[in-house]
């Protein structure tokens, strides 16, 4: 940390939230780490692990996932020295001042002015929203877990309330990784019938979960699905973990 106070960064590029949101593919990756930001799309293929673990957080402010690579577990100082080779700016706010989040508090969380301005739910409509226990916009995940395994992984986006970019990060049942199947294989109907709920659900509002209940309503092979491992109601309580759980990132 103290390494961290000691260094100058006025000298180097101010790079906005805007600006780095704009780097959000392998085409161009940047990161936001502790208050400074780097260019890693050269890295990408090189890091060891599966593109999409680094890919995730192309444009944002990553200082979460640096300091976790796995839960509660930091870089290396190898990894941290090969990071600073990436440098291209310091993050800044819409001011020009430097922005450095705190651990586990992602930049962007709640803006300064409207820290300062939200006096009450009245003006604040997030404050609103919270004090009702509605759902705030923003990315979030979640699990379903049974028997000590998880069964379903999830992440979406809120947006106004509605559902946008779902998708599965992990499905399994006894064993089987249903998003490792192919074409042919014997559990590969239930995989597809995953993917059109979540095409279903795209840009529905949140309270479409339920019907979920009723999967005819959702997917077209409903004998499949019924015969399957994998159920609705597991779905919609992976979904509701994830709500419960509160905005893992804001949007
Ligand atoms: C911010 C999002 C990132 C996440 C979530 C992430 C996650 C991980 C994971 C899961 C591993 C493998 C498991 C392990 O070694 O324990 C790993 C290793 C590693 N990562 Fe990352 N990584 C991120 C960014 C980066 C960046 C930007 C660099 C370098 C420019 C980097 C460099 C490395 C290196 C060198 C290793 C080998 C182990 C070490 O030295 O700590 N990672 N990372």
């Amino acid at each position: 940390e103290s390494e961290r106070e000691d260094r100058d960064d006025a000298g180097l590029e101010s790079i906005t939230l805007a600006e780095l949101a704009e780097h959000d593919s392998a085409e161009s990756c940047w990161k936001a780490i502790h208050g400074r930001v780097y260019d890693i799309t050269d890295y990408v293929p090189d890091h060891p692990t599966e593109e999409e673990v680094l890919l995730e957080w192309c444009g944002r402010e990553s200082t979460e996932g640096w300091d976790n690579k796995r839960p509660g577990v930091p870089h290396s100082p190898r990894a941290e020295a090969m990071l600073e080779r990436y440098l291209i700016g310091r993050l800044v706010d819409d001011t020009g001042e430097p922005l450095e989040p705190g651990p586990g508090e992602p930049t962007g969380a709640m803006p300064e002015r409207q820290a300062e301005e939200a006096t009450s739910p009245a003006q604040d409509e997030r404050l609103a929203r919270a004090l009702l226990g509605l759902p705030l916009d923003g990315h979030y995940r979640g699990v379903f877990i049974d028997r000590g395994s998880i069964q379903v992984n999830i992440t979406f986006d809120l947006r106004d309330g509605h559902i946008e970019s779902l998708a599965y990060r992990y499905l399994a049942y006894r064993g089987v990784d249903y998003l490792a199947l192919e074409e042919g294989d014997e559990l590969y109907p239930v995989m597809l019938q995953h993917r059109q709920i979540a095409e279903r659900l795209e840009g529905a509002p949140i309270t479409r979960i339920f019907a979920l209940y009723e999967p005819a309503s959702l997917v077209d092979d409903i004998d499949g699905y019924s015969g399957a491992t994998l159920r609705g109601a597991k779905v919609i309580s992976a979904i509701r973990d994830a709500l419960n759980r509160g905005v893992y990132a804001w949007p």
